[in-house]
């Protein structure tokens, strides 16, 4: 069974990255990154991107995300900082700690990506 299924396909993970960014927005050392930026929109895309990711039935067919993400400034501690909010919305979702790590370690195969400065 892939993680995508494990969490419960893309309504799961769209409810979760629904959560994750919630987390982000209140929180003072990242939320300005998505100042200006339609988070439904955002949300939608992200959840899309975790779900190919996840091993689910549909591939990406966003953005290359090093270009998206390539004139933001992002440090490792702020990617840390926003991983740990992906991992408290798995957790409070209700998703088992083992999946939990293994949704987080998928989200940190963008690290290089994202990453900067
Ligand atoms: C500190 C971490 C991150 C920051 C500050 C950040 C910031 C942003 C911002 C501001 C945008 C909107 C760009 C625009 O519309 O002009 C964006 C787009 C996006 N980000 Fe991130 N991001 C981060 C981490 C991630 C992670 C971990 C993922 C995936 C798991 C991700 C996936 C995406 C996707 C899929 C898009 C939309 C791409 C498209 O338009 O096709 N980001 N990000």
């Amino acid at each position: 069974m892939t993680l995508f299924e494990q969490l419960g396909g893309e309504a799961a993970v769209t409810a979760v990255t629904a959560q994750f960014y919630a987390n982000i927005q209140a929180d003072a050392t990242v939320a300005n990154f998505f100042k200006g930026i339609n988070m439904a929109d955002q949300t939608s895309k992200t959840a899309s991107f975790l779900c190919a990711a996840l091993g689910g039935p549909k591939a990406w067919g966003g953005r290359n995300l090093k270009e998206v993400h390539a004139n933001m400034g992002v440090t490792n501690a702020q990617f840390t900082t926003v991983i740990g909010h992906l991992r408290s919305a798995l957790t409070s979702a209700g998703v088992a700690a083992n999946l939990v790590e293994q949704t987080v370690a998928v989200a940190e195969t963008v690290r290089g990506d994202v990453v900067t400065a």
